[in-house]
């Protein structure tokens, strides 16, 4: 698996200011879309492209378009959702697919409730959204979903991620034998008792959409 870090200036500020336990449910929203976008630009560095001959209103022009099949973005709900937003953004076309998610918070299991995927990835470059990835069993699970429907290049774009779950994921792709690269803003600590990253920004799902906390 490949790691990206991506280290930049506005990425840290953004990040820090969404950590803050003071910020609100709409600001913190209106941060994660704008991370999400900044680590977007990286995560979309390998997008398959073609050529494509165009006129500009002065001459002909070799330039480049995005391959058909579209790429497939997929947001682990509910999280992941409020991530959407960012990545459609940069890319308009991709198609969307939903894959439903809840960790037990005591066995720290994820329990699918949802999953909407096309039924053949064969050939699809897929970006798969949620901002946590902290055991890292949600995100295993999700790419097996797509591995077993024939995905066979797979970017994650996480926000801040645990060593725990970055190292968990790093075995199971390397049993799943699929092309796989990790994008994210931080590296935190370690995860505590509870399974919350440390230092770490709480639970995402209630920041975004504003259950108590
Ligand atoms: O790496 P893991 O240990 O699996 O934990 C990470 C998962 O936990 C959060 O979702 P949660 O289960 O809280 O659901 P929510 O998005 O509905 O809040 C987060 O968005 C991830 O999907
Ligand atoms: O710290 C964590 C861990 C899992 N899910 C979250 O939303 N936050
Ligand atoms: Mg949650």
């Amino acid at each position: 698996m490949e790691l990206c870090v991506v280290d930049h200036p506005l990425v840290a500020h953004k990040l820090t200011m969404l950590r803050d336990r003071g910020t609100n449910s709409p600001t913190f929203r209106r941060l994660t879309e704008e991370l999400v976008t900044l680590l977007a630009y990286e995560a979309t560095r390998d997008v398959r492209v073609r050529a494509v001959q165009i006129e500009t209103p002065v001459a002909t022009m070799t330039g480049t378009a995005l391959t058909d099949p579209r790429p497939l973005v997929v947001p682990i709900l509910r999280a992941g959702l409020g991530m959407l937003e960012g990545m459609t953004r940069l890319m308009p076309t991709a198609e969307v697919g939903f894959v439903g998610m809840a960790r037990n918070e005591e066995t720290l299991q994820p329990v699918t409730y949802a999953e909407r995927l096309p039924d053949d990835l064969s050939g699809r470059q897929c970006y798969v959204l949620d901002p946590m990835l902290a055991t890292g069993g949600s995100l295993a699970g999700t790419i097996e979903f797509l591995v077993r429907r024939g995905a066979d290049h797979i970017t994650c774009i996480c926000l801040l991620a645990a060593p725990e779950g970055v190292q968990h994921l790093r075995e199971v792709l390397a049993d799943l034998q699929v092309p796989c690269t990790l994008v994210v803003a931080a590296i935190d600590e370690r995860l505590n008792e509870v399974g919350y990253i440390v230092p770490g920004l709480g639970d995402a799902g209630d920041r975004l959409y504003g259950l108590a906390q």
